[in-house]
């Protein structure tokens, strides 16, 4: 089950539930979602001298990814082809009992920006700031300003609650992120590994 606005709200006011900060209620609760603001941290992709990024290479993953941080009153300007990780400005903590989807907003997407690339789902018990995968489909730059609805977020009733929610004893490389966060899939190994065993 989907919650709609009323839900929310209760799961809010209950607090197992956090969107932190919402300074207008009527402005981000939508009828089942929560909008969601840009903040002002971005990754940008350089171009490198690597022939290629190996995932499981952290080195080459921070050589390739730069931090830029959009003054007060400036923008930041996606162009086409672009693609950059941006951040939430709010946190969340989503409960045992809940996953949520991140989702862009249509306004956006008629203006060609995409703001997951492939990722759109936080699990159960994930806290933090949700990192942004922001695209510029179009023929256009885009200017994005830090504190404009950039997202929304929707949430999902498991049918029982996660046994072991994100932040337990499982891969958790992303719990509480503060800003954009670069992959980090090269941790992967360290909570059990991805690879397939040679026969
Ligand atoms: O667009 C997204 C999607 C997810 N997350 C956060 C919340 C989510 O709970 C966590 C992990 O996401 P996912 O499970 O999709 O990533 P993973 O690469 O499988 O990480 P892990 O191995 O830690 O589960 O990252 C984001 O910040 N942005």
């Amino acid at each position: 089950m989907i919650l709609s606005d009323a839900d929310i709200l209760q799961r809010l006011e209950d607090g197992d539930l956090v969107v932190d900060p919402i300074d207008d209620l009527d402005l981000q609760i939508q009828p089942a979602s929560v909008d969601l603001r840009l903040g002002k941290e971005f990754l940008e992709f350089q171009r490198t001298n690597i022939p290629c990024i190996h995932p499981n290479s952290e080195q080459e993953v921070d050589e390739y990814v730069t931090e830029t941080v959009v003054e007060d009153g400036d923008d930041f300007i996606l162009h086409p082809g672009d693609f950059v990780l941006g951040t939430t400005y709010e946190r969340v903590e989503i409960p045992a009992d809940l996953i949520a989807h991140v989702e862009g907003r249509s306004s956006l997407g008629r203006l060609a920006v995409v703001v997951h690339a492939t990722a759109g789902l936080c699990d159960p018990g994930y806290r933090g700031q949700i990192t942004l995968e922001l695209s510029n489909l179009g023929t256009a730059p885009v200017a994005l300003t830090p504190g404009m609805r950039i997202s929304q977020l929707t949430f999902t009733e498991l049918k029982t609650e996660a046994e072991r929610p994100y932040g337990s004893d499982r891969g958790s490389k992303y719990q509480d992120q503060d800003g954009p966060q670069a992959s980090r899939i090269q941790s992967d190994d360290e909570f059990g590994g991805d690879q397939l065993e040679r026969k």
